[in-house]
């Protein structure tokens, strides 16, 4: 963006630990650039324009997708990343990735699949946007994956932190190989925290997606700002618009509130880190590493304030009772896929079928849950409305 002199403790492109698999480097783009532009141009980043982000992709223009989500996440960890003399690039590219392996209907989606994969090495989103940067995108001839650089795929597995203590959870064990000694070569120092950048882009995640719940809960009719007035956060900043603009609509005001809530936010976090640097005197890369608690974070009052939020969020909105009703249809559409598929593998596409015709059924599970956590939401109704209707006309 601009020429300002990057921080001490801001990862350099040009220091990058390397990729996977060799590949020089390119003329034009640092390689955290050339990383986001992969990830750009990946299948599983489009496939987020139809994936829930609360409301099902279908129900309405104007709510979040996951892809909208995931480039207001990138736009605020970039801004984060600027404002703290970091690697914007980098910040950005991580926050594209983040939601790579959220399944179709997100969290209702996952919920099911979770009980699916009990029995088989379980399900997490987290990992499973992993997975795909690392194994499931199918797009370069000399390998599997996007082969990122090592502080990307870093900043993607430690989306919540570092992760050395959930290793012997199942679903993380897909991660085991990339640990010291591990046998893919590369060690991503799981019990460390990941980059500055990375951090960015995981707060951003919060900023994001508080804000925009609240515009597109307003907007659906689950809320109503007359709700939000006793809300910490949202409340003052409806009383601070109405009081500079006492005519304004209610549209309006819904978007000024939450367009200044989101500067509110941004504003904490770039003070609370610049304390939290100079308190822990944090001076380089490897300070980030091993230092004793995340960095980019909310101050305290900030945290009470979003837990009230959140809370409110929850209760109003993701278990409304008009949400509740698509998240039930949505967990009868992936059990009842799971199950057809787990009992006849060979209905699903070849690269599916092929490696779930096994008697290995944590194997066959493990690739029937991969077809379906890369569907959107659209796909994932329309296929089984083909295989649950008997009109056999239905093509697909
Ligand atoms: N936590 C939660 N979020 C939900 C639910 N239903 C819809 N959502 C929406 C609210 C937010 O827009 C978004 C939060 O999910 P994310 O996957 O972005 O963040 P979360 O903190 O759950 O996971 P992550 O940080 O990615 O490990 O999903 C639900 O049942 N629980």
């Amino acid at each position: 963006m601009s020429q300002t002199p990057l921080a001490p403790y801001a990862e350099r492109a040009d220091l990058t630990k390397g990729r996977r698999f060799f590949e020089p480097p390119s003329r034009t783009r640092t390689a955290f650039a050339r990383d986001r532009d992969r990830i750009i141009h990946a299948t599983a980043f489009r496939r987020l324009k139809e994936k829930t982000q609360v409301f099902v992709a279908h129900e309405g223009d104007h709510y979040r997708t996951r892809l909208t989500h995931s480039l207001e996440v990138a736009q605020i960890a970039r801004s984060l990343a600027h404002a703290l003399r970091l690697d914007d690039d980098l910040a950005e590219t991580v926050a594209l990735a983040h939601d790579l392996g959220h399944p179709p209907f997100a969290h209702a989606g996952e919920d099911e699949l979770v009980i699916q994969m009990t029995d088989h090495g379980g399900f997490d989103h987290n990992v499973q946007s992993f997975r795909v940067v690392t194994e499931l995108e199918n797009r370069y001839p000399q390998f599997d994956g996007l082969n990122l650089s090592w502080e990307t795929v870093e900043g993607v597995i430690k989306h919540n932190g570092p992760v050395s203590h959930r290793l012997d959870e199942p679903a993380w064990s897909v991660v085991r190989p990339y640990r010291t000694g591990g046998e893919a070569g590369w060690d991503l120092r799981l019990g460390t925290f990941a980059s500055l950048e990375a951090q960015c882009a995981a707060i951003a995640d919060d900023i994001a997606y508080n804000n925009h719940d609240v515009d597109d809960g307003v907007q659906a009719g689950l809320i109503t700002l007359q709700d939000l007035d006793q809300v910490p956060l949202i409340g003052p900043m409806l009383a601070e618009v109405r009081r500079d603009w006492p005519a304004i609509d209610d549209r309006m005001l819904r978007i000024e509130a939450v367009r200044r809530m989101i500067g509110v936010m941004v504003e904490d976090v770039l003070a609370e880190t610049a304390r939290r640097l100079e308190e822990d005197r944090i001076g380089s890369t490897e300070d980030v590493r091993t230092a004793t608690r995340t960095m980019v974070d909310f101050s305290r009052s900030m945290h009470a304030d979003l837990a009230v939020l959140r809370k409110f969020l929850f209760e109003r909105m993701y278990r409304h009772y008009r949400v509740n009703r698509t998240r039930s249809q949505a967990r009868r559409v992936l059990s009842q896929l799971f199950e057809l598929f787990m009992a006849e593998p060979e209905v699903m596409p070849p690269e599916w079928a092929v490696p779930a015709a096994t008697e290995d059924r944590t194997q066959r599970a493990r690739a029937v849950c991969d077809y379906i956590a890369g569907m959107t939401d659209r796909y994932a109704i329309e296929v089984h409305q083909k295989l649950f209707s008997l009109d056999l006309a239905l093509d697909l």
